[in-house]
């Protein structure tokens, strides 16, 4: 399912065949799951109480760490600057107006210090986790775009997705603008493309790791989406 003879049997089906659009394909119903994850339209609807938004921001925070040191591993292994001075402005954006929402979050919803300091994290947010450490410290540049394109392409499509309902907690809009704004669409644009680009390149037992390596992430994002919604 996941070597490059499966990827070629599928594209010669295509009129217009694009790798990334075959990963999603063999990466289903985990894929849609997610993005049709009902958490995010109790989220853009208002109808998820704070303290639960608040769980949900500590939870993804967990996931935030290890994923901005990935993209530090994605600037490293890149093959050149082109590629460094993108993912190095994503970086900037992450560490600035994306990390000042979390932390204006957990004011706002008064979450706890000990809760900001040394998370209760969820056996998913941990396995999630521990995807991205070692898909960062093990894996080439193909498998942790593999795993780029499926984080930041599932964000944008649930935020392009949904519908936002009205008076919504501040916080929550800027929530969903940091995953629908044009700047971030440019973004996963470029992903997809470069791990278009890349794949062509790779040897066939690197092709079928990158491929795997994109089915376990979207798997990692259900699994997180489905452990974080209130119950
Ligand atoms: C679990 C998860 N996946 C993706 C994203 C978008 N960077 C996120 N914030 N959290």
């Amino acid at each position: 399912m996941t070597t490059r003879a499966d990827w070629h049997a599928w594209a010669a089906q295509q009129d217009a065949p694009r790798l990334t659009d075959w990963l999603r394909e063999i990466s289903e119903p985990d894929w849609s799951a997610t993005v049709n994850h009902p958490l995010f339209d109790a989220m853009a609807e208002g109808r998820l109480a704070g303290d639960d938004f608040a769980v949900y921001m500590v939870q993804d925070y967990g996931f935030v760490d290890p994923f901005t040191a990935l993209i530090g591993f994605a600037i490293g292994r890149a093959p050149g600057m082109a590629d460094r001075v993108v993912l190095g402005q994503f970086m900037g954006m992450l560490i600035s107006d994306e990390n000042s929402t979390f932390q204006r979050t957990f004011e706002a919803f008064a979450v706890p210090a000990a809760q900001r300091e040394a998370p209760d994290y969820l056996p998913e947010t941990r396995a999630f986790q521990a995807l991205l450490r070692e898909t960062g410290s093990a894996g080439g540049y193909a498998e942790i775009l593999a795993a780029l394109v499926v984080t930041e392409w599932i964000y944008l499509e649930w935020a392009l997705r949904i519908t936002r309902g009205e008076g919504l907690h501040p916080l929550v809009g800027e929530w969903i603008d940091l995953h629908d704004n044009p700047a971030f669409q440019d973004f996963v644009a470029w992903l997809r493309r470069r791990l278009d680009e890349e794949a062509e390149a790779l040897d066939d037992a690197a092709f079928t790791r990158m491929a795997e390596c994109f089915r376990e992430t979207v798997v990692k994002e259900r699994a997180f989406h489905d452990a974080v919604v209130p119950r």
